[in-house]
């Protein structure tokens, strides 16, 4: 049967299952537009930890041309998939692979569970952009974080992991195809390894992880409870990871 993702480049989903079936973990860099002077970019992009599988561009606050430039520079310096990571509708280049579509799935925004979507479409309808639905669960990090301040919601409570499991699981069953446990960017608190074995044991597809991964430690505790992507911002930016 000829496979209409495969033969379109659209392969970012169905690696991604590939590689959490065969427990191979993947590593994503994040990259905010905001944060980023073209030299420094490239500098980073060349300098990226050997076993980064992917690129993620976003911010809470960021703008199209900031994004737009971030994701050209990219795309001319590595030949890993770059894939968006929208803090909001106006961060969208076609020049990137994929977008996580996300929904923000423990707050009770209607911004951020459909209208940033619906005001997404003009621009995603006639692009080749892989469309990745994701079920976006932020999780209390110890700080106020620029996600709650954005979107004018409150993280769960890390101790609520039965809630926490209920939010990921009514995302799969309404079709959210990835569940992304985020902590916050610069979280004290990085999501707790019971929460993501919880998560990760009561779920069919692939998790992200992210926010306030910080050390080698974490990352290896992140994928040992049960993460397939880990996503590392603050510490690869500040040059610490
Ligand atoms: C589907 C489309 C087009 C948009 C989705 C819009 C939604 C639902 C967003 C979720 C809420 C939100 C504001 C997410 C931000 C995600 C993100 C890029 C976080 C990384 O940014 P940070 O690094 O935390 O923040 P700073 O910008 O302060 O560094
Ligand atoms: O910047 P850090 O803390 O690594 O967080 C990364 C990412 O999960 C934020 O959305
Ligand atoms: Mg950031």
């Amino acid at each position: 049967m000829i496979d209409e993702f495969t033969q379109s480049g659209k392969r970012i989903y169905k690696d991604l299952q590939e590689a959490a079936k065969n427990q191979k973990k993947c590593f994503a860099i994040l990259f905010d537009p905001e944060e980023h002077s073209e030299d420094t970019l490239i500098q980073q992009v060349l300098h990226l930890p050997e076993f980064t599988t992917h690129i993620l561009v976003g911010g809470s606050t960021v703008t199209q041309t900031q994004t737009q430039l971030t994701v050209q520079i990219l795309k001319k310096h590595t030949d890993l998939p770059v894939i968006l990571f929208p803090g909001d509708y106006k961060q969208i280049s076609k020049e990137a692979d994929g977008i996580l579509f996300l929904t923000l799935l423990s707050g009770e925004n209607p911004e951020y569970l459909i209208r940033q979507q619906i005001k997404s479409v003009k621009q995603l309808q006639h692009s080749d952009l892989e469309i990745i639905p994701t079920g976006y669960i932020l999780i209390d990090g110890g700080i106020k974080t620029a996600v709650e301040r954005v979107s004018h919601t409150q993280a769960l409570p890390q101790h609520d992991v039965e809630r926490i499991v209920s939010t990921a699981l009514a995302g799969e069953y309404s079709g959210k195809k990835l569940i992304y446990l985020e902590a916050g960017s610069g979280a004290l608190k990085s999501v707790s390894t019971e929460i993501i074995q919880a998560v990760k044991s009561a779920i069919s597809i692939p998790l992200i992880v992210g926010g306030g991964i910080r050390t080698p430690l974490k990352l290896q505790q992140a994928y040992e409870a049960g993460a397939d992507l880990v996503v590392v911002g603050t510490a690869f930016e500040k040059g610490e990871f």
